[in-house]
């Protein structure tokens, strides 16, 4: 069972990742709370309780925990449903022994991290993610928070969980395109920091997309090792952090242009990853045969959904980046396969320039994708 513990300045906890957790989640809990007194709230979303609510609730027996609900999706990772969630918090006599329950994907934790971080200014919570992207990424390293219509997670704060818990069995139940929605943020994980990562992903596609138990298993330890060992090292993101913020410049600003609700964040992610390639291409900062084999292993993991913008809009959109210090942007640019580096000097010329050589890009796979689906 692979377990991966994570030390910063301000908290030190476990990542454990295996089959059968949810089984002995009301033990973990009650280990992770010492002997203290505390009451479990659970937050979730319907569609993922209607599949997993049986079992979770078999796991606890007689000590059932209030579940709070929040509907799927990146629209509802707003203020409002936190507003709602804080109000049933209170109705529900909550107090400071709360321990929240995140049960469900990145939305769904990133939304219970805040309300853990905000309620009575902060209850503790645990993870426990139910999609590929949130066991191999958002589960892990305190940043919690929602969107504005400015922006991607523009309020929030770090807030680490006692504990990741996460349990494999529960992407059985997890729609394909979420899988390879998911595996882009392994993918990037490999780009920034662990080649063998990157090579595992391209020599064993067949097996990670079917789901082969032992593959899946080694994309999602490696990657939490990627994340634990930079948050580690950079809890704050005041530099080393910024890598894993690879492809999001450009893919937050997809995600804002297209109403957050067009796209996946993994698949933005992997459109933003393309375009930062390319801008690493265009600057002689990474060779063309590594270029090729990250894009080509990006879009092995696709499909990745076309959309229509402008790359004046994308630019425009990139200004609320949360990596803007004193008016410059930074970028997380490929020096090679397995290492990243940021940098302060890219021109808006640059980024118009790479947005519109990937907006034909998705111009050319969608055409291709249409293609495909006509001759079936
Ligand atoms: N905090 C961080 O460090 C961090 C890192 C990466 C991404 N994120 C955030 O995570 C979010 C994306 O997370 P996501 O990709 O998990 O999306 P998501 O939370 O929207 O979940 C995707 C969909 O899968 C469904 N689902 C969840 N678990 C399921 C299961 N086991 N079986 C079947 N369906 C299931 C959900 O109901 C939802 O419809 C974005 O908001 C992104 O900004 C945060
Ligand atoms: O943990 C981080 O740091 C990341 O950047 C991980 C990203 O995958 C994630 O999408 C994160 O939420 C983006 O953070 P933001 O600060 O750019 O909103
Ligand atoms: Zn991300």
């Amino acid at each position: 069972m692979p377990s991966i513990q994570l030390k910063t300045p301000s908290a030190s906890y476990e990542i454990v990742i295996a089959s059968g957790l949810v089984k002995t989640l009301p033990a973990r809990l009650k280990k992770l709370k010492a002997g203290k007194p505390f009451r479990t709230f659970l937050v979730t979303s319907p569609e993922i309780w209607g599949l997993w609510g049986k079992q979770v609730i078999a796991a606890f027996g007689k000590e059932s925990p209030t579940v709070l609900f929040l509907p799927a999706g990146e629209t509802h990772k707003r203020l409002r449903t936190l507003e709602s969630l804080l109000e049933q918090m209170a109705a529900a006599g909550a107090d400071r022994d709360a321990l929240l329950v995140a049960f469900g994907g990145g939305v769904v934790g990133d939304v219970t991290g805040f309300l853990a971080a905000i309620y009575m200014r902060g209850v503790a919570y645990v993870q426990v993610p139910t999609t590929l992207l949130a066991q191999v990424d958002s589960s892990i390293g305190g940043k919690t928070g929602v969107n504005l219509a400015a922006g991607k997670n523009l309020v929030g704060s770090f807030h680490h969980p006692l504990a990741v818990l996460a349990d494999t069995d529960l992407l059985n139940t997890l729609p394909a395109a979420e899988l390879r929605a998911g595996l882009q943020e392994s993918i990037k994980a490999g780009i920034i920091r662990d080649p063998k990562l990157f090579g595992y992903l391209e020599n064993n596609a067949d097996a990670v997309l079917g789901r082969d138990a032992k593959a899946l298993t080694h994309v999602v330890a490696a990657s939490v090792r990627v994340k634990a060992d930079v948050v580690a090292n950079d809890e704050r993101e005041s530099g080393l952090r910024m890598i894993l913020n690879y492809g999001h410049t450009l893919g937050h600003a997809i995600e804002a242009a297209t109403g957050y609700k067009q796209l996946l964040h993994g698949e933005a992610v992997g459109w933003g990853s393309i375009a930062a390639t390319r801008l690493g291409l265009m600057r002689g900062m990474i060779g063309k045969d590594e270029a090729d084999r990250i894009i080509r292993l990006i879009l092995r993991y696709g499909p990745l959904r076309s959309f229509k913008a402008t790359a004046a809009r994308l630019v425009d959109l990139t200004s609320s980046d949360k990596k803007k210090r004193s008016g410059t942007l930074s970028f997380v640019l490929p020096a090679k396969i397995g290492e990243a580096v940021i940098v302060r000097d890219v021109t808006r010329e640059e980024m118009l320039a790479v947005a519109e050589w990937t907006l034909e890009l998705v111009r050319e796979q969608g055409a291709a994708a249409k293609q495909k689906q006509k001759r079936k």
